[in-house]
């Protein structure tokens, strides 16, 4: 039996993906992890090339490198790369006073001079633009707890704050309530107060009361429970069903190197790459993980990567036109979006049918045409045929977005 079962041949690499595809999807469920990539925004960082619309022939891509290379480190993102966390926060309690006497020879009656004990630790949590994940952040912080005070006058040392640091672009939730954003690098914000120190016995010396014997212990630090929680922040976040051709697309206009295969939900991650122009303007475009019908009620991999579409200042809608419909799935996409949060999928948009080097592809872009009133840019993310009008539509888009205030 034994000898018949070691002859079946298992295949291994569908299987981890399978398996790893089902713990990400219950971690996800369960909140427990929705993560985002770091290394597609270092990978941007090493483009040398700069983008210049008219040398449109360098664009045209093929899917590079092997694929098990890819797969690893898309694993290992997932790995590494978290975007929420939940904090418990105990600040540092104040160290108690001191109670005691003064006295040396020929001095026996030298009055009180226990001193006043330390301030406990404050928690602060701090954005650096250096920090590009949440991973480093644990469950659990407790501040420094002051020193005690000591007898002839001596005041105990303050707690020192502890730091957070979290990345450019984290919320601060405290029961589901927003209460910041951290979007610029070396704000602060003190999460949780230290305790004040207690008072010595000296602090009580009056004139009714020559010899008071009181010190207070110090006040416990304050203690609190925030999430955090980190969103993309790029300018166009590309979005479309799995399979649709968003990660080749992202290969095709920017460096970032995200993970394309045929099958469906190959992105577990948003990646981040930089279409770069001539005048040195950069324009930074999401590659979000699939959507599917029911992402709101956090279906397939869900409301996770909704968060990180809230945050793209203008969206890409990424139709594949090997679909037998292609616009029943914009319809969908919509939908979806603003199930989530009314009115995001009336953000400023194009629509990008891609495959357009199959067949039926021209076909099909004549009728998606006429359902939708938008313009509508044919491109292959495969040949790279017609990425040029993309990425200029793209620029015409960010530069619309300053006009209208954007920071970038
Ligand atoms: N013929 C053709 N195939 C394409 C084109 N773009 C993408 N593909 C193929 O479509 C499949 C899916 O591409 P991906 O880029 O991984 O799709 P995705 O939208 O990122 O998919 P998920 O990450 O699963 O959401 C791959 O096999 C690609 O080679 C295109 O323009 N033409
Ligand atoms: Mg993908």
């Amino acid at each position: 039996m034994l000898a018949a079962l070691s002859r079946v041949k298992i295949p291994r690499r569908p299987s981890s993906e399978l398996l790893l595809r089902c713990i990400f999807e219950q971690k996800v469920e369960r909140g427990e992890l929705s993560p985002l990539t770091l290394s597609s925004v270092t990978c941007s960082r090493k483009v040398g090339g700069v983008r210049d619309v008219s040398t449109s022939s360098t664009l045209c891509t093929k899917v590079r490198g092997n694929s098990k290379k890819r797969e690893m480190s898309e694993k290992k993102l997932t790995r590494h790369f978290v975007d929420h966390r939940r904090v418990k926060l105990v600040a540092g309690s104040g160290g108690k006073g001191a109670s005691s006497f003064h006295s040396e020879p020929r001095k026996e009656w030298g009055g009180p001079d226990g001193g006043n004990g330390g301030d406990g630790g404050s928690i602060i949590i701090k954005a650096d633009r250096f920090v590009k994940s949440l991973a480093q952040v644990v469950p659990v912080y407790k501040g420094e707890d002051g020193e005690s005070g000591g007898s002839k006058n001596c005041y105990g040392r303050n707690g020192s704050p502890t730091y957070i640091r979290v990345p450019l672009g984290t919320v601060v939730k405290e029961q589901g309530k927003t209460i910041l954003d951290m979007t610029e690098h070396g704000q602060e914000y003190l999460a949780a107060f230290g305790g004040a120190g207690g008072k010595g016995n000296r602090f009580f010396l009056s004139n009714e009361n020559r010899s008071p014997m009181t010190a207070t212990p110090g006040i416990t630090g304050q203690e609190r429970l925030l999430q955090l929680e980190l969103r993309t922040m790029a300018h166009a976040g590309l979005v479309g069903f799995p399979n649709a051709g968003k990660s080749s697309l992202l290969r095709a206009i920017t460096n970032a190197r995200p993970a394309v295969a045929a099958y469906p939900f190959t992105t577990l991650n948003p990646h981040v790459g930089i279409v770069k122009y001539r005048d040195h303007e950069q324009v930074a475009v999401a590659d979000i993980p699939g959507i599917i019908r029911g992402a709101h009620l956090n279906r397939g991999l869900g409301i996770s990567f909704l968060r990180h579409i809230e945050r793209c200042r203008f969206l890409l809608f990424v139709l594949d036109l090997s679909a037998p419909e292609p616009w029943t799935q914009l319809q969908h996409l919509r939908y979806e979006l603003d199930q989530y949060e009314p009115g995001l999928s009336q953000r400023p948009q194009a629509i990008i049918a891609n495959k357009m080097d199959l067949s039926e592809a021209q076909e099909k872009l004549e009728t998606l045409k006429s359902h939708v009133s938008q313009r509508v840019i044919p491109v292959s993310a495969l040949t790279g045929q017609n990425t040029e009008e993309l990425i200029l539509h793209l620029r015409e888009l960010y530069d619309g977005y300053l006009q209208g205030g954007g920071n970038g």
